[in-house]
């Protein structure tokens, strides 16, 4: 993979061949695309071996400073950025009158101010559905580690402890997620009803929840034959599928799974009265973004044992979590470091989307997966 300075000179070979057309609009002076993280070898070629763009890639492997990122995009028609790229005015307006599309590769796009991009015209590309498989996979993960202690009980081993820990009838037990004789149902709780809330219950239903209860955004209409679907190809196991309020999900369910967008509308959206109305052996997962949970709420939840556990891919102010964060003094606090969607097949989907996305915005062609604006 090229380069040094940051620049790839796009190759003598032939345009990729799963894009073929090119708009009348496209001069022949290649246009200028930045791209912020080196997509690999795979990938990088549905740019570099096109002669009609001009890559220019950050050349690190660590997040794309923000100062080169700012000289690059100038006169730059497509960007493709991470989440940890800010696309706001400035970046904007910084890139010039040039830029067609920006394409993130990640579902969620609470790094961009879509505003901006909607009053500019702009397009924007996002990754979703490709991430799906591996997110509910991670969701379910941690869900069983904050029942089943395992960042206290690893702990017991990786500190040379397990000679202390004779086995005993109930020592470090936790809540169990599948269904027994003694606990015949159990009720799995979303925030947030998307594609990825809908696989993870694909899942638990595996597991024997016999419930499941979902909040999802209150102003969009109610998806009830979606939802009759849904319970329909889960049954017999699955006895009810039910939209609730916010206080029924925290009062009913025995894990609540938070897989809703970021942003300022559902920041702190599980907080203090939230959490204090949770189940005491229910467990809490967040697999979608910081800031909907109030960190210091569930540290003093988790302290106070308002709750069983919590399982987090995320927490608000990553990656910038140091090691006294109240969270990381909580031993049913199960974190791993925003790695839902990393599977080497979810990332190599998610790249090629975002390349194939970037490239359809800079000729004015379809783009896979582009982000509606209208709304
Ligand atoms: O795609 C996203 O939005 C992510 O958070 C990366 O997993």
């Amino acid at each position: 993979m090229p380069s040094t300075n940051g620049s790839i000179a796009s190759t003598s070979r032939a345009p990729h061949s799963r894009l073929t057309t090119i708009s009348s609009h496209v001069s022949s002076k290649p246009s200028k695309v930045v791209v912020c993280r080196d997509l690999g070898p795979d990938v990088m070629p549905i740019l570099t071996e096109r002669k009609d763009l001009e890559v220019v890639l950050w050349p690190e492997d660590r997040a794309c400073e923000r100062e080169w990122l700012l000289k690059n995009i100038k006169g730059a028609a497509g960007v493709l950025v991470m989440i940890t790229d800010i696309v706001n005015e400035e970046f904007l307006e910084t890139a010039g009158p040039n830029l067609r599309v920006v394409s993130t590769m990640s579902v969620g796009y609470e790094h961009v101010d879509l505003k901006q991009i909607a009053k500019r015209g702009l397009r924007l590309g996002y990754t979703p559905a490709v991430l799906t498989d591996a997110v509910a996979d991670i969701s379910i993960m941690l869900a069983l580690m904050a029942g089943r202690n395992v960042n206290e009980t690893m702990a017991i081993v990786r500190e040379g402890q397990w000679p202390k820990f004779t086995w005993s009838p109930f020592a470090m037990c936790g809540p169990q997620i599948s269904t027994t004789a003694h606990s015949p149902s159990r009720t799995i709780g979303f925030l947030g009803f998307g594609r990825i809330s809908q696989a993870t219950l694909s899942r638990a239903v595996s597991f024997g929840v016999t419930d499941c209860i979902y909040h999802s955004n209150p102003s969009s209409p109610p998806k009830l034959e979606r939802d009759q679907a849904i319970l329909k190809q889960h049954q017999p196991q699955l006895k009810s599928l039910r939209s609730v309020d916010l206080d029924t999900l925290a009062r009913e369910s025995d894990v609540v799974i938070v897989l809703a967008p970021g942003g300022e509308k559902t920041k702190h959206i599980i907080n203090e009265e939230f959490l204090r109305k949770m189940k005491k052996h229910a467990v809490l997962v967040n697999a979608a973004r910081g800031t909907l949970v109030d960190s210091d709420a569930l540290a003093k939840a988790l302290r106070e044992k308002w709750i069983w556990g919590a399982g987090l891919d995320v927490i608000e102010g990553e990656p910038n979590i140091s090691a006294d964060h109240p969270l990381l003094k909580e031993p049913r606090c199960n974190i791993v470091p925003h790695i839902g969607s990393a599977t080497f097949e979810t990332r190599l989907g998610m790249a090629t989307l975002a390349a194939d996305n970037v490239v359809g915005g800079i000729l004015g062609d379809k783009m896979p997966a582009e982000l509606d604006l209208s709304s």
